[in-house]
């Protein structure tokens, strides 16, 4: 049972990082579970005063010479706390939920409190996401609500209520055996909250937003490692708080050697961008955070995230190393297939529109104009990369396959087009676009249309009609016209 013991409170005031660290070290460590509120409370204190209440202006240059690392009070925290409590333990009468495991009733129960106690206003703001914002502004953003049930929860003792984590989304797993599921929090902009509902059905759309069955699954610990990595250190659009980086940074390195991060693409992720930042010495390299998000999610999400691709793939490019990036970007069309587009996958579509309409047309240009550089100009005479720049377009044809949403535009087109011209003819002609055998497909085989000729995949390029339904029971979009401009071009 969770509680604000006197071991907690000996640690405070906090008056640095390292004291935070140790705070989080003992919390962790500690023969009980750690308390998500306290931690929560005490992250978002921190954070809302190194970005959003800067004890200092931000201009002059006073702030060079006085610490900003604000004194974090033990009372504060404790009338927060009890806040919470009060709040919590007030609005749900626990008599009338006996049963050893949680009901959906009761996890409904906990989202109303959390749901009913916030204002009304925009939540897409920034350092919405901790119980500081919630307790102290009555503001949380989507991720803030579903981490607000579980610490609720587990005030609650109930210890079967945990965190759910998709790429863009956030609901609660509880029960016996942790398998049944309850939305907690909205999600987007116009769509109905579904709260109280189980998952199950938007899983079985095959939509990316809850990957497919494949999401992030928390324990207590995971818990504390998704509040560290929804902290914010952002103070405006071009500026970062270095304390609150170095914070959220020191605190993620803590929770990767207790390994409360191998099942976690995203903290992984979030943990290679802050050491592209700012190198921690003897530590690994961002490029093999990025490799371990990937690895993680290979082995245990199936390989159903992109978002380790598109992180290892934005980094390379910022490096500008442009043909593995491509690699990268293929990879992650590679997964995003597997899925049906359905309208609240916005985000992730807005992923991959800037990868073929920004990056790869920017990476085409630069090597067209910096010919000095022949690593890169050579790139254009590259059948692997042409190859992947194909493979990236095919991934996302297919995930528009049997979706109830068109993906691509003529839009798509025109800049496909652009970046597949600079390459040179001979190139072009020496790529083979079958795919191989053991890769797992999102149709099977027999479902597979197009036919074999000498070991190339012929598709259908007359833009075949597909029968109207896709063996979903859903109005399948017809094979796009994407596929029949790249199959036309390489006849050219
Ligand atoms: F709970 C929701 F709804 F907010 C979904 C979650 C998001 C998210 C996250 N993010 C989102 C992805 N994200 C990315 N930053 N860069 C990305 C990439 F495009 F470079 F890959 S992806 C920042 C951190 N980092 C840790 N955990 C989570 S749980």
């Amino acid at each position: 049972m969770a509680g604000f013991k006197d071991r907690d409170k000996r640690h405070f005031p906090l008056t640095d990082t390292s004291s935070v660290v140790k705070l989080f070290e003992d919390q962790l460590k500690g023969s009980n579970e750690p308390n998500l509120a306290l931690l929560s409370i005490t992250l978002g204190c921190i954070e809302n005063a190194l970005t959003l209440n800067r004890s200092v202006p931000s201009t002059d240059d006073s702030t060079l010479l006085r610490p900003i690392f604000p004194v974090v009070d033990l009372d504060t925290v404790e009338a927060l706390y009890t806040k919470f409590e009060t709040l919590v333990k007030g609005s749900v009468d626990l008599t009338k939920y006996p049963e050893e495991y949680s009901s959906r009733d009761l996890v409904k129960r906990i989202s109303d409190v959390i749901w009913s106690s916030l204002s009304r206003s925009f939540k897409d703001k920034a350092h919405l996401q901790s119980l500081y914002s919630f307790l102290t502004g009555n503001k949380l953003d989507c991720f803030g609500v579903a981490f607000g049930v579980v610490a609720a929860a587990q005030l609650l003792g109930r210890n079967d209520i945990h965190l759910a984590l998709s790429e863009d989304h956030a609901w609660v797993v509880f029960g016996e055996d942790g398998t049944d599921t309850a939305e907690v929090t909205w999600h987007g902009k116009g769509n109905e909250d579904k709260r109280g509902q189980s998952i199950a059905l938007s899983v079985a759309e095959k939509s990316w937003l809850y990957l497919n069955g494949q999401p992030v699954i928390c324990n207590r610990l995971m818990e504390v490692a998704a509040m560290v990595s929804a902290a914010n250190p952002s103070i405006s659009m071009t500026m970062d708080s270095i304390e609150m980086g170095a914070l959220q940074q020191e605190l993620l390195w803590l929770l990767y050697d207790e390994s409360h991060l191998s099942k976690y693409p995203m903290a992984l992720g979030n943990l290679g961008d802050l050491e592209e930042i700012s190198p921690t010495p003897g530590r690994p390299p961002p490029l093999s955070l990025f490799q371990e998000a990937i690895s993680s999610s290979v082995k245990n999400y199936a390989n159903h995230h992109v978002y380790p691709y598109t992180y290892m793939g934005g980094y390379l490019y910022r490096k500008r190393r442009y043909k593995e990036a491509i690699k990268c970007w293929a990879e992650a069309s590679n997964v995003i297939r597997k899925f049906n587009y359905t309208r609240e996958d916005e985000e992730i579509y807005k992923e991959f529109l800037e990868i073929a309409n920004e990056l790869i047309p920017n990476i085409v240009k630069a090597v067209t104009l910096n010919t000095l550089d022949h690593e890169q100009l050579n790139l254009l005479y590259d059948p692997v990369v042409y190859g992947d720049i194909l493979r990236f377009y095919d991934g996302i044809c297919e995930w528009e396959e049997g979706s109830s949403t068109p993906v691509l535009h003529v839009g798509w087109a025109q800049h496909l087009t652009f970046s597949l011209n600079k390459f040179d003819p001979r190139t072009r002609a020496k790529i083979d676009v079958g795919k191989d055998e053991d890769e797992e497909d999102k149709k099977s085989d027999d479902e597979e249309d197009g036919e074999e000729v000498d070991g190339k995949k012929v598709v259908d390029n007359k833009g075949g009609v597909q029968d109207s339904e896709n063996g979903k029971g859903k109005a399948a979009v017809q094979k796009d016209p994407l596929k029949v401009v790249v199959e036309e071009m390489k006849e050219v």
